[in-house]
């Protein structure tokens, strides 16, 4: 029987183009968004494509929804081999004005939807007494602290270390954790920090100004596409990465060396 995978945040972006990448791979797919019109429309275009998959409205930092959509998956398809905790929000905010209301967003979702995530799939994992994959989305930002990005920075941070401390509480179980650290990817929360830098700005950047900056610095001389994270995670939901694990691996074209 194929694999099963559950990708929160999955009806746009990366989320997306994880999902469409174990499809390809032949996995049978949960997909999973707090935009519930946007997850149907996408379940819709990937089930014509001929995908096996169903959608599960939730948000991430409900740790009831998490624990839902494990059941959901389960009841669906029989089983479950692969979560990839990949839902996560932006803020942008000089220092000095990050309030408490962005700080608990933030964290709500980036950090707290992250350990909810990895709780109800190990859950699972440890019950049908098979291997397990859990991948998280990470980021170059958890590696390096960015100016005017500092509760989103930290928030990834702390993704870093919850995919080590899992892993060294999980792996009895054979359970892996990793992460997936992306660059900088042309999806709509690049557009959101675009226009967020340019507004804080004071004129000195004009709309993707921001994004171009960053991804001058980009070795490879290109910004990341949806398919170049789906390629990182396919390999770590594979059989291929069972050896592998508590680490958040960087895919960025060369920005971020580590
Ligand atoms: N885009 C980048 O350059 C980049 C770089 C590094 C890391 N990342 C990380 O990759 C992940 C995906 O980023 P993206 O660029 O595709 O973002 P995006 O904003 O384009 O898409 C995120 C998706 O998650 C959904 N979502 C938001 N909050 C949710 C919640 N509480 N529960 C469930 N779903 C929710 C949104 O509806 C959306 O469909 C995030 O964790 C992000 O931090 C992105």
């Amino acid at each position: 029987m194929s694999k099963v995978a559950v990708v929160t945040g999955s009806a746009s972006g990366l989320g997306r183009g994880i999902a469409e990448q174990l499809i390809q791979d032949g996995f049978r797919v949960v997909l999973h968004d707090i935009n519930e019109v946007l997850l149907n429309q996408t379940v819709e275009e990937l089930k014509q494509q001929g995908a096996d998959v169903i959608g599960v409205p939730g948000d991430v930092s409900k740790r009831a929804d998490q624990f839902y959509v494990v059941e959901k998956a389960v009841e669906a398809f029989g089983q479950l081999d692969v979560f990839v905790n990949n839902a996560g929000i932006d803020a942008v905010t000089p220092f000095l004005e990050i309030n408490e209301a962005e700080l608990n967003r933030v964290f709500a979702i980036n950090v707290n939807g992250v350990v909810f995530g990895t709780q109800a799939a190990a859950q699972q994992f440890i019950k049908q007494q098979t291997k397990g994959k859990i991948i998280n989305a990470c980021s170059i930002a958890g590696h390096e602290s960015y100016e005017m990005l500092a509760t989103y920075s930290a928030s990834k941070h702390a993704v870093r270390s919850f995919t080590h401390a899992s892993s060294k509480e999980l792996a009895k179980y054979n359970i892996t954790v990793n992460a997936y650290c992306p660059g900088v990817a042309k999806t709509k929360m690049w557009d959101r920090i675009d226009e967020e830098m340019v507004r804080h700005s004071d004129g000195a950047l004009q709309i993707g100004e921001a994004f171009e900056q960053f991804s001058a610095g980009i070795s490879l001389g290109r910004y990341q596409i949806p398919e170049d994270v789906g390629n990182l995670v396919s390999f770590l939901a594979s059989d291929k990465a069972d050896y592998i694990t508590g680490q958040a691996i960087i895919t960025d074209g060369g920005l971020v060396y580590r």
